[in-house]
């Protein structure tokens, strides 16, 4: 009977990686007994965007097996590991960047970090917008000083569930950081490869806006999975946007989508929903995933500025399901471009039960 329910399993396709949940080692556990199949499936990221498409379709294939009455799906999840991780212990650096600032990249970066985490991923936050880093601050962290291990190494400063590092918290309030190249590229050294970041599912890097020295010093540092982009919707953000996704590309690093940031506005007196900056605009940057569009919501705002993440502090807002989304859609992307990583060869071998 474990054979047959292995042969339905064998016949359901993960939606997004488009292969069969068996020859990706997607099956944890099968138990039958009389009746009754167990199915436990081992999600490639605790934030799966389509998690209930697979239970329900798990569900439909055990069932057409003759005999078998009722199925339990449940679940587990464990980020895979790519071939060449980024640094020892982090699975994946994902890059937060855009081509204009002020388009809410950081609140993006910060508001995506936590939902990961929210979701049961190990997350870091690496603020490495050296000229403007706002991550201490919308973590409500802005007055931590970073402190050294016994090893010397910079320890993350925790918060809302995940740990990051900022030039906030190393640095005094109001200082502005002159600096040229060469410094910044040791200081991303450091804060890549000095850190005590421990294990991590996801790191993800909060970029200065443009195209500049940080950015090419951190993908020439480390094998980057992908890059997300944000921007606004109006044309002059999205001609810079054009320009974000060309350094990445020429840096052979992967867009894995796009957030349309302050999409639109719904007033909260009328309900009417204004287009302030001409939503969808986002779609123009052609080939690219849109993976979500976030409403300009003076709540956004006010969060971050309280140090509490949007995602966290007011969940069932419209921005903040906006924003949760996106966060998921990421960790499929993510998983979907390691793919290649989950050739047959690394897979363990189901337990016997
Ligand atoms: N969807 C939103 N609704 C309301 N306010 C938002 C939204 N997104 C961002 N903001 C606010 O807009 C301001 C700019 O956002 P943020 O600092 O994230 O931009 P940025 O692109 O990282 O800027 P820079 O790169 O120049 O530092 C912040 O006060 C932030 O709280």
């Amino acid at each position: 009977m474990q054979d047959a329910v292995m042969a339905a399993l064998s016949t359901v396709n993960d939606p997004e990686l488009h292969q069969d949940l068996v020859s990706l080692g997607m099956i944890e556990r099968v138990v039958v007994e009389g009746s009754v199949a167990a199915v436990q499936v081992q999600l490639t990221t605790p934030a799966c965007p389509l998690k209930g498409t697979i239970e329900n379709d798990v569900r439909r294939a055990v069932l057409a097996v003759p005999g078998i009455e009722e199925v339990q799906v449940s679940f587990s999840a464990q980020v895979r590991t790519p071939q060449q991780p980024p640094l020892p212990g982090v699975k994946h650096v994902i890059l937060v960047g855009s081509g204009k600032g002020g388009v809410g990249k950081s609140n993006v970066a910060v508001n995506v970090a936590a939902a990961l985490a929210r979701d049961g991923a190990r997350v870091g936050l690496l603020d490495a917008d050296v000229y403007g880093p706002s991550v201490a601050h919308m973590l409500g962290q802005g007055d931590t000083r970073i402190t050294a291990n016994e090893q010397r190494q910079m320890m993350p400063i925790e918060a809302h569930g995940l740990r990051f590092i900022s030039m906030a918290n190393l640095t005094r309030a109001g200082q502005a950081l002159v600096w040229r190249g060469p410094m910044l590229h040791s200081a991303v050294q450091q804060f890549l490869g000095d850190a005590a970041w421990g294990n991590l599912d996801y790191l993800i890097i909060d970029l200065p806006p443009g195209t500049g020295d940080v950015q090419l010093s951190i993908t020439q540092s480390v094998k980057v999975t992908g890059a997300l982009i944000v921007t606004t919707p109006q044309d002059v953000a999205l001609i810079d946007a054009t320009r974000a996704v060309d350094m990445f590309r020429k840096a052979s690093v992967p867009v894995l989508g796009v957030v349309e940031n302050m999409s639109y506005f719904v007033a909260p007196d009328t309900g009417h929903v204004y287009d302030i900056f001409g939503r969808g605009g986002a779609r123009k940057l052609g080939g690219l995933t849109v993976l979500g569009e976030v409403p300009l919501d003076p709540e956004v705002r006010q969060d971050a500025d309280s140090g509490v993440p949007a995602v966290l502090a007011h969940p069932d807002s419209a921005a903040a399901q906006a924003l949760r989304e996106v966060a998921r859609a990421l960790a499929g992307r993510v998983s979907v471009e390691t793919l290649s990583d989950f050739s047959a060869d690394n897979l363990e071998p189901l337990p016997v039960i």
